[in-house]
């Protein structure tokens, strides 16, 4: 059930028997009470002095003033405190009253009156009460009886009010809490993602630089722990720059993506695909030997052959046996100079037009290794 379902008494959990507590540790007995409810005459005929000089009194207090802000309001005032005034002296001081007093404290919360402030109104009431008890009864120790009487009433009242107020309280508090708690959850998941989104390349969803040196990092360890065997597949487009300039770089875009799809779809769901950078691919092959890995970077080949019969792609295998240390820069740059030898073999004359051998063959002439090829995008 919702707390705005409840009634305040249900919300504060105050049973007939807690009231009934309330009133016995104050020493507030039941012939008390139907006795100051037979005051309930001469408050009636002095209600209206008694408002007034309350209000009187209360509006000398700036922070008072502030708070009422127009005399609508103070209207409106006069009339719950005549209503409360002549509650004090009615009885029965049951659930409703109590229920009353707990709304009191709710309305005096929400409007922002600081518990001094309630307190000093309280204790102007009750010196209002007692003058006008001391004016009109007679017998002095009669008066002092009922004086008592009231004084633990008003206490009553105030603990009601009181115990609202902290409610109230620690609700916010509880409710900043959440939103405090449900902000850290956010934040932390948002962070998460961050990290994920950095180790990611944005147009193929695979791991990036910075994420295949991560994980190769990773493999290579456990690999060394197990003494099993890694491989790494390295890829590269064929005259990829062709592509972009004969067909756009939104053709050249989705070559990139489809590689990724096909790369996804020939490894194993353990194998770690990355794009290590431009038309550049990189398979992360844990538990699996050179040969292995060489006749799945032939599928890779087919695959992106057959899907682009105008195009190829070449590949280049590095095993680790795990027998001795390696780091994951040299591992890539074995695959990445296999793969470029690979790719010279595959640019013979005989797959070229004229114009091609002789730019293949001026940059050759320049950089004649395959072991000077240098990658930019390999991880340290
Ligand atoms: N469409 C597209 N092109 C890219 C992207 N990143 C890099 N490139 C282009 O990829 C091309 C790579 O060219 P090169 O490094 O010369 O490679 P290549 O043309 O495949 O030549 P070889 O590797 O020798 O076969 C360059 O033209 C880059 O501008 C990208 O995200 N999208």
């Amino acid at each position: 059930m919702r707390s705005i379902d409840k009634t305040l008494l249900e919300q504060m959990h105050i049973s007939d028997v807690e009231i009934e507590r309330r009133k016995e540790i104050l020493r507030l007995s039941d012939d008390d009470l139907t006795d100051l409810a037979n005051l309930h005459p001469l408050i009636n005929r002095h209600i209206d002095t008694i408002v007034e000089e309350f209000y009187a009194r209360q509006t000398e207090i700036d922070e008072i003033n502030l708070l009422i802000g127009d005399s609508e309001t103070l209207q409106r005032l006069r009339s719950a405190q005549r209503q409360y005034v002549l509650d004090i002296f009615a009885g029965p001081y049951d659930a409703d009253y109590v229920n009353s007093r707990l709304r009191i404290g709710l309305v005096h919360k929400r409007i922002g009156v600081e518990p001094k402030l309630f307190l000093a109104a309280m204790c102007t009431l009750k010196e209002i009460l007692f003058r006008i008890l001391d004016e009109n009864l007679d017998a002095a120790d009669e008066t002092q009886r009922f004086k008592s009487i009231l004084d633990k009433l008003l206490h009553f009242d105030i603990t009601l009010v009181f115990d609202t107020y902290i409610d109230t309280l620690l609700n916010e508090v509880h409710i900043a809490r959440s939103r405090m708690e449900q902000y850290a959850r956010n934040l932390e998941e948002k962070t998460k993602e961050l990290a994920a989104y950095a180790e990611k390349d944005a147009l193929t969803g695979l791991y990036n630089q910075r994420g295949m040196a991560a994980a190769l990092h990773r493999e290579i360890l456990l690999t060394e722990r197990r003494q099993s065997r890694l491989c790494v597949i390295y890829c590269d487009i064929d005259d990829f720059k062709k592509i972009n300039d004969n067909y756009g770089h939104h053709k050249g875009d989705e070559v990139l993506v489809a590689v990724a799809g096909l790369l996804h779809d020939c490894m194993r769901q353990s194998d770690i695909c990355c794009r290590a950078g431009g038309d550049e691919f990189c398979c992360i092959l844990p538990d699996c030997d050179e040969r292995g890995a060489r006749m799945m970077s032939q599928r890779v080949e087919n695959a992106f052959t057959s899907r682009y019969p105008d195009f190829s792609l070449s590949t280049g295998v590095a095993e680790f046996s795990g027998q001795h240390s390696t780091t994951a820069g040299e591992l890539v740059r074995a695959a990445d100079e296999m793969m470029y030898r690979n790719k010279q073999q595959r640019k013979q004359p005989s797959s070229l037009d004229q114009a091609d051998v002789d730019t293949a063959a001026s940059d050759t002439n320049s950089d004649t290794s395959a072991e000077a090829h240098q990658s930019s995008n390999q991880p340290d």
